[in-house]
């Protein structure tokens, strides 16, 4: 049982993206998507959450075909997490979250409904806020709540496009925990695009290097994280060694600017 993504091309006009990517993910993986800027992370996530249509390829979830799926039936498959520019400015906190739940209920949320989003909000530390508009925020606090929709969704499939870019340190660590063992407790496959190699290392399971629209690697953060890939993708020189059973990469900073290869 996977998320099996198989050919996918894309292009914005004729600047195509996505390059035939293919990849699968097992269920209660957590898998992150990385690679340097503009290299396709959001644009891979954006044509699993349906915002693009693909030229060619196939998305399918434990078989099914992700891509043509009811928008009902997708929303109950797949939630997506957008980067946080893309908060829904005009409702409270509580109404963002309960937006999640719109999949799931006909003409009002019931007490199953109100469950979810109470518990979503309780998990992402979002109790102080829930009468808060979303325009008054930070840009921390709103990604949270994108966050907290999201799981409110009970989805299969969770999509996460630079969920912690915002994020403080602790806020970080804490969501990226909590998407980790929702994936353990509940079977959930999460795709997270990060640029944050040790955090990706740290928490992922499966690691995925998109340069220029191709998938590089893919394997265990040991096999997907090596000198000689990171080097060849980010055009840097680092170091990989293993600490406490993780792996760590730190890039070799000599004199200003002398790291560039
Ligand atoms: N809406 C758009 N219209 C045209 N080109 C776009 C659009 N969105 C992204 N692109 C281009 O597509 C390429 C891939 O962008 P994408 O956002 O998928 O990369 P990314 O790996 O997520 O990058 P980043 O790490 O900077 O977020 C880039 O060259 C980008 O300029």
């Amino acid at each position: 049982m996977s998320l099996t993504i198989d050919g996918i091309e894309f292009a914005y006009g004729k600047h195509k993206v996505l390059k035939g990517v293919s990849l699968e993910v097992q269920d209660g993986t957590f898998c992150a998507l990385l690679g340097p800027n503009g290299s396709g992370k959001s644009t891979l996530t954006k044509v699993i959450a349906r915002v693009h249509k693909p030229s060619e390829g196939t998305v399918t979830f434990d078989g099914t075909d992700v891509l043509s799926l009811g928008r009902r039936e997708h929303a109950r498959t797949v939630a997506y997490v957008p980067q946080s520019g893309e908060a829904p400015f005009d409702l409270t906190v509580r109404e963002a979250v309960l937006l999640g739940r719109t999949p799931h209920y006909g003409m009002a949320p019931g007490a199953e409904d109100w469950r979810h989003v109470q518990d979503a909000i309780t998990l992402l530390n979002l109790d102080g806020l829930v009468d808060r508009n979303m325009s008054e925020l930070s840009g921390g606090q709103a990604q949270r709540v994108l966050v907290a929709r999201a799981l409110a969704q009970d989805p299969k499939v969770l999509l996460l496009d630079e969920p912690t870019s915002a994020l403080d340190l602790r806020y970080q660590i804490e969501t990226l925990q909590i998407v980790r063992r929702i994936t353990r407790t509940k079977g959930i496959t999460a795709l997270i695009a990060i640029h944050d190699l040790n955090h990706a290392g740290r928490f992922c399971d499966q690691i995925v290097m998109l340069d220029q629209g191709t998938i590089i690697k893919s394997g265990t953060p040991a096999e997907a994280l090596q000198e000689d890939t990171l080097k060849q993708v980010y055009g840097l020189r680092v170091t990989v060694e293993e600490r406490e059973g993780f792996v760590e990469v730190r890039p070799v900073v000599e004199d200003d600017l002398e790291y560039r290869i």
